[in-house]
């Protein structure tokens, strides 16, 4: 918040530039050695990428690390920076280099914006496309929140529509289709398939929200499926999968997303607040296109384009 508006254009232009060439370079990591000489031009450009967010980030890094020797008393604001900075690691207590720094805030800026708007955009395209659905959602926040006043934290929890919404849009749409590569430690058999010891592991997170086993019309967006008692529903969902997984947007286990909680709370806030004080329908001539494409996460191949009116005139 307190950084300009022109630092904070930059921040975005050499992530959004890191997201957006991140499958490109797949490739160089199968030949680390000769790839050097074979992806020539590829190497140079990750090079340039990976520069272009060291000049933006590490002055910021720097910043803070002064900040932090000025202010010893202590500022009552920690931001993710200081918790770097102040890192010991365990082995042997060294801090991280500027380099890791620069990585970690990176992983944090993508991990925590590209995620959550890529999964609103999904939901406010089922929004535009369900005109019932949001015309339901639009009664459920009426009943709690006067009109006129703000949406608050707290009035969220008494809106289960709104959460089963979020969940639906994370499930027919979550914008990770795998999760982070994982490996085993030792070799392991599973199911009779021996699973090598370093090997990679995926889980197929898009197909099993899709599973017609385990969920009726897996294709259609309805979130009554998370609404308690509803014929297609059961009890409060476990998204974590804690219990069983039926479906995993944020992963499962020891490395679930650590962004979980926060995610559904913007995702709640948002949708909220969007849908509340406008009313979006399509756009003249443009029908909402549910097709997806590849980039950092799974996106609309078409953006969503829709008209936006307020709702009080
Ligand atoms: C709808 C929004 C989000 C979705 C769908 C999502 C999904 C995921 C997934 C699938 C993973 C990989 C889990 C695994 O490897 O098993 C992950 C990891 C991660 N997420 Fe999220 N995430 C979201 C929002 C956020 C937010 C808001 C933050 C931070 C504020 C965040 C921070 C992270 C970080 C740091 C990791 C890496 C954790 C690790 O390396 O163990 N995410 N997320």
């Amino acid at each position: 918040e307190k950084l300009d508006e022109k630092v904070i254009k930059e921040v975005e232009s050499v992530q959004r530039k890191a997201i957006t060439s991140f499958g490109r370079f797949n490739v160089i990591a199968f030949m680390p050695r000769l790839g050097k000489i074979v992806f020539r031009k590829k190497w140079k450009e990750l090079y340039q990428i990976r520069h272009n967010q060291e000049s933006v980030l590490i002055p910021l890094i720097r910043a803070r690390q002064e900040q932090e020797k000025k202010n010893q008393k202590g500022e009552s604001i920690v931001c993710y920076v200081d918790t770097l900075l102040r890192l010991q690691l365990p082995d042997g207590g060294r801090k991280l280099t500027e380099d890791e720094m620069v990585s970690l805030c990176s992983e944090f800026l993508n991990a925590g914006t590209d995620t959550t708007s890529t999964a609103l955009q999904w939901i406010m395209a089922n929004l535009v496309k369900h005109p019932h659905i949001q015309a339901k959602l639009v009664s459920e926040i009426e009943g709690v929140v006067k009109s006129g006043e703000e949406i608050k934290e707290e009035d969220l929890q008494k809106m289960p529509y709104l959460m089963a919404v979020v969940l639906e849009g994370l499930r027919r749409h979550p914008p990770a289709h795998f999760v982070l590569p994982h490996a085993v430690t030792e070799d392991i058999t599973i199911d009779g398939y021996v699973i090598p010891k370093n090997a990679t592991v995926n889980f197929m997170v898009a197909e099993m929200g899709w599973d017609p086993k385990v969920w009726k019309d897996p294709m259609e967006f309805k979130p009554e499926r998370f609404l308690i008692g509803d014929v297609d529903g059961g009890e409060v969902f476990d998204v974590t999968g804690t219990r069983e997984i039926k479906m995993m947007p944020f992963g499962a286990g020891r490395r679930i997303c650590p962004g979980l909680g926060l995610a559904l709370l913007h995702l709640e806030y948002f949708v909220a607040n969007l849908i509340r004080d406008f009313e979006w329908t399509a756009g003249y001539g443009d029908e909402v296109d549910l097709s997806e494409k590849l980039e950092f996460t799974v996106v609309m191949k078409n953006p969503l384009r829709a008209h936006i009116s307020p709702r009080i005139k």
